[in-house]
């Protein structure tokens, strides 16, 4: 069985693609000192108990990411992997705010990422957008300058979110933030429910105006917000093989998808930080197609889903399902 359908990729943060060798790669290149001994003694490192442990290393290891080329050649290596494995369309995440902190300029991250996004359609087959995320755990105050830089360089993003550390970080304090998105017509998403409470996801929706959830698997626990997003039909970027490794389920078999889409919620699949993670898009259909028995019509109702869920203009949208529908035919 196959598990490349053509798919959208909403959960990604183009940060957590930096697989050990390319980390190695760009060390060398800029004479970063690492505090690993090679690309084995890194990746071991790749085991932990939260989410706080994962975003201890994920920050760590950006600091290779210094001038334009850097940011260039860690998205195109992103889009050809993942247009390898069935992606047709990427809404990618970027974190300014974990280079700002280290002197690396804005317009160095914002360039480097754009310039290869500019030419995706036609180097790899995959079309793309941006959307910058404010990092929860630093000053809402910091969010709102940095989006206000974006729009005055007239960054080539379409919307806002909101990522990094969850507990004791509620959605509601990048009021400001969003709502300055939204009086400039970008699109509101928000991590919420991964690690935090259900009452973080009804924050995001009614407080930010979030139009997607990301991750958003804790919602079961209230079942009025579970009628909520039903009825909505609110997309949830959920990321299967992110939710283990960070041990917020303790398997793919404990994993509540079956019970998402039993509740008949917009569900769609994606990979969150794919190289520390163990898999990209088709990694993570493989792991609950194996464990939940589902065949390529399941696969290809998920990833008509993504396309769904996704920003894409209509034309875009109705050629991707029905390519779908092609590799069904096929498969
Ligand atoms: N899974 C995740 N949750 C929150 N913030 C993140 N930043 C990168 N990956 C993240
Ligand atoms: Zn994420």
């Amino acid at each position: 069985m196959r598990f490349d359908p053509p798919a959208a990729e909403l959960h990604i943060h183009i940060e957590g693609t930096l697989e050990p060798e390319l980390v190695c790669t760009l060390a060398e290149r800029n004479g970063t000192e690492l505090p690993y001994r090679d690309i084995d003694d890194l990746r071991s490192r790749y085991e932990f108990d939260d989410l706080q442990s994962f975003l201890d290393l994920y920050y760590a290891t950006m600091q290779v990411l210094q001038t334009e080329q850097d940011f260039a050649d860690m998205t195109a290596a992103y889009l050809e992997r993942a247009a390898a494995g069935g992606v047709r369309h990427v809404e990618l995440f970027f974190d300014p705010q974990a280079h700002l902190v280290r002197g690396v300029e804005l317009k160095t991250v914002v360039d480097g990422i754009s310039s290869v996004l500019a030419e995706s359609r036609e180097r790899f087959g995959v079309s793309s957008s941006l959307i910058v995320c404010f990092l929860r755990d630093r000053d809402p105050a910091e969010a709102v300058t940095v989006l206000k830089d974006l729009l005055e360089m007239e960054a080539p993003i379409i919307g806002v979110g909101l990522d990094s550390a969850e507990r004791d970080y509620p959605p509601q304090l990048f009021q400001e933030a969003f709502e300055l998105a939204a009086r400039h017509g970008l699109r509101r998403v928000a991590h919420a429910g991964e690690e935090g409470p259900a009452e973080y996801v009804w924050q995001a929706l009614d407080v930010l105006g979030a139009e997607r959830i990301d991750h958003g698997v804790r919602s079961l626990e209230d079942p009025e917000l579970v009628s909520r997003l039903a009825e909505e039909q609110v997309p949830l970027t959920v990321c299967p093989l992110s939710n283990v490794r960070l041990k917020g389920v303790p398997s793919i078999a404990e994993h509540p998808l079956p019970e998402l889409l039993e509740a008949g919620l917009l569900v769609s699949i994606h990979s969150d930080d794919p190289a520390y993670f163990g898999g990209y898009v088709d990694d993570n259909f493989r792991a609950i197609a194996e464990q939940f028995s589902l065949d390529a019509e399941d696969l290809a109702q998920l990833a008509k889903n993504s396309f769904t869920s996704s920003f894409i203009d209509q034309r875009r949208r109705q050629e991707l399902l029905a390519a779908v529908d092609t590799w069904l035919a096929e498969a």
